[in-house]
């Protein structure tokens, strides 16, 4: 639905800022989520998200900025309401659910309405979890990812208008994250709250959001569909924080940059700046040596060039495979879908997808 004021985003928050000890931890962060939307807070270890998170919950004071749920402050110069007037649901790492309670218990937990509503909303949210017929268990009876279903249940039992999520799987085992995640997200889209939710796992962000907000040092600093924060990283470090990534150096003249994979279109760039190409290992291309010629150049992938394989390993749904280039002794990367374990030594030949190929000025 298009925003307008007549038609305000759910939670909106613009320039939040807190710091701790004169240290700035949340720098001037602005956001809007919709009801029914799901927007990550991806970033490094120590980045700002829970601060983030935290001052939207109400559990931490902004030193400046403003909070709205509907167009609505809960938090400005003036105002500071507490957690328990804002209408949020909250869930943590630890789904802290109380051990003394049953599952049906801890569901009812934030539920004031009257006894037939709340066991008709505890029966239908037990429903949508899957946990038909653990109404009268324990916690400690449950898997960790029952629990974790028993979590949201009763986060989400009071209607939230916001839910947030500080990286609310981390706890679970490997194996069982990818389902949960999925079950997880089919419930927030059902219930249409507004879902902000804390992470600092690629995978995860690129597998639950509608809309990415990557953070680095308290800021914000790309915004966008998981697709396109993916596809055109703000620059190198927001690359790299998707995958691993190969680095080509050059100078860029006449807003060209030759590399040993031919030139590469630079413009934008002064003449004599140092430039970045960024590609990540998927995007490079491996073909085999004919006496030492490679394939013959297209407009597409360039020019190859030719290298030796130092390594090779299999993880599963790829091989990756190291090389040292012969031009220059560089080092680069290639992933190849399922088995391809050429022996160190051998002499492929790689090109570059240069649709693929993002060029960042380069680091000092
Ligand atoms: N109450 C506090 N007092 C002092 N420093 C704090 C406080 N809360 C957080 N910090 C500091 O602020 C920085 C950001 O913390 P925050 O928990 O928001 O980061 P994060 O991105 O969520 O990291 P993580 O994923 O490790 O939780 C950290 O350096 C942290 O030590």
């Amino acid at each position: 639905m298009p925003q307008s004021p007549a038609n305000p985003p759910r939670l909106k928050v613009e320039h939040l800022t807190r710091a701790f000890g004169g240290t700035p931890v949340v720098d001037d962060v602005s956001l809007d989520v919709a009801a029914g939307q799901v927007a990550c807070l991806l970033g490094p270890s120590g980045c700002g998200k829970s601060t983030t998170l935290r001052m939207i919950a109400g559990v931490e004071r902004p030193d400046r900025g403003r909070i709205a749920f509907d167009g609505q402050p809960v938090s400005d110069e003036r105002l500071f309401q507490p957690p328990e007037a804002r209408s949020v649901g909250l869930m943590f790492q630890d789904f802290a659910l109380f051990p003394h309670l049953t599952v049906a218990q801890n569901v009812a937990f934030g539920l004031r309405s009257g006894r037939d509503e709340r066991d008709r909303r505890v029966a239908e949210l037990l429903e949508r979890v899957n946990l038909v017929g653990y109404g009268t268990k324990h916690p400690h009876q449950l898997s960790g990812g029952e629990q974790q279903r028993v979590a949201l249940a009763r986060a989400l039992a009071p209607r939230p208008r916001v839910m947030l999520m500080d990286e609310p799987f981390s706890g679970l085992d490997n194996r069982l994250r990818d389902g949960i995640r999925d079950t997880t997200l089919e419930i927030l889209k059902e219930e249409g709250a507004a879902v902000l939710l804390v992470t600092h796992e690629p995978d995860e962000a690129l597998r639950m959001a509608d809309e990415i907000l990557l953070m680095r040092a308290g800021r914000i600093v790309q915004r966008g569909s998981p697709y396109n924060i993916y596809n055109a990283p703000a620059d190198r470090a927001a690359a790299a924080f998707f995958s691993d990534i190969n680095v080509i150096r050059g100078t860029s003249r006449g807003a060209l940059t030759r590399t040993p994979f031919g030139e590469f279109l630079t413009p934008g760039h002064a003449d004599g700046a140092e430039v970045e190409i960024v590609i990540r290992p998927q995007h490079l291309k491996i073909d085999f040596d004919r006496n030492g010629r490679g394939p013959n150049p297209t407009p597409a992938e360039g020019t190859p060039a030719r290298g030796r394989v130092v390594r090779a390993r299999f993880l599963g749904r790829e091989s990756l495979v190291e090389f040292v280039m012969d031009s220059d002794g560089s080092r680069l990367t290639a992933s190849v879908p399922n088995v391809f374990l050429p022996k160190p030594g051998t002499a492929l030949w790689l090109m570059i997808r240069r649709d693929r190929c993002f060029v960042f000025p380069a680091r000092r």
